[in-house]
């Protein structure tokens, strides 16, 4: 049994209304009271709009709240970003970086996901950095190269074990029905966690989330893989059933 907790993260990504997020985190916090004691730490990351409002649904609920991006500054002449203080003022304890959508759509580097990752750690944050191969890095073998140099760019100084969490998420997998086998899966695992040490402090304590594609249906199976610590869920995120049974699939 790892000593590390599950992290159960759903990514709202460019979906839902303020009644709809405020209908589906009220049903989740719902659900986490009436549980009791659970053996993961669950998250939803809304869009920027909703977070105030759900933030303000889930206040007395075990239910975390996170960003799904945010500056590398805190103030100033910076049109349409959101800095971590924004996030921290809305109730948000964590922060999506470096999603491979935000690398695609926004030409993020991992000096970029770097920064950002910093400003978010200096604001008491914590960061969870994706990182994630694409599929013809995957078929021309480069997958662990490519992850590690992502790791090697992205992860800024004082990252620890208690501000930073990382997430594999292989591009292929990202909302296509393909998920990694689990062999795959714990492969790259394994080698996250060791390009993790001497990266950042207490790094066997990190807690590394697979995504792609997780259901109710899979959950099971990925999250019993040595050195999965969770998940980043994108669709199935948006139904509080669905979302549910994934959590409830962790041990
Ligand atoms: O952030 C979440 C991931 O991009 C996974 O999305 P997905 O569960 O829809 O495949």
């Amino acid at each position: 049994m790892s000593a590390r907790r599950k992290l159960i993260a759903g990514n709202w990504k460019m979906n839902g209304l303020k009644a709809d997020g405020l209908a589906l985190a009220s049903d989740l916090a719902g659900r986490l009271k009436g549980a009791g004691p659970v053996a993961f730490d669950m998250l939803v990351c809304p869009p920027f709009p909703l977070l105030f409002p759900v933030g303000e649904a889930i206040t007395d609920s075990p239910l975390a709240l996170g960003g799904q991006d945010c500056a590398p500054k805190t103030s100033g002449a910076h049109t349409g970003d959101v800095a971590p203080t924004m996030l921290t003022d809305a109730g948000c304890r964590y922060v999506i970086l470096g999603h491979s959508e935000r690398r695609a759509d926004h030409g993020e580097s991992d000096a970029v996901v770097k920064a950002k990752a910093a400003a978010a750690l200096a604001e008491g944050l914590v960061a969870i950095i994706c990182v994630g191969e694409t599929e013809a890095q995957r078929d021309a073998g480069q997958a662990d190269a490519v992850v590690a140099g992502q790791l090697a760019g992205s992860i800024p100084e004082g990252a620890t074990a208690d501000n930073t969490v990382i997430a594999y998420e292989p591009v292929w997998a990202i909302g296509t029905g393909k998920t990694a086998t689990p062999g795959d899966v714990k492969a790259m695992h394994a080698h996250i966690r060791a390009e993790l040490d001497g990266r950042i402090a207490d790094a066997a304590k990190v807690r590394i989330l697979y995504g792609g594609s997780v259901k109710p249906g899979n959950a099971a199976e990925l999250m019993a893989v040595e050195n999965v610590d969770g998940a980043l869920v994108g669709g199935a995120s948006l139904k509080a059933e669905d979302f549910w049974g994934i959590a409830s699939a962790c041990r």
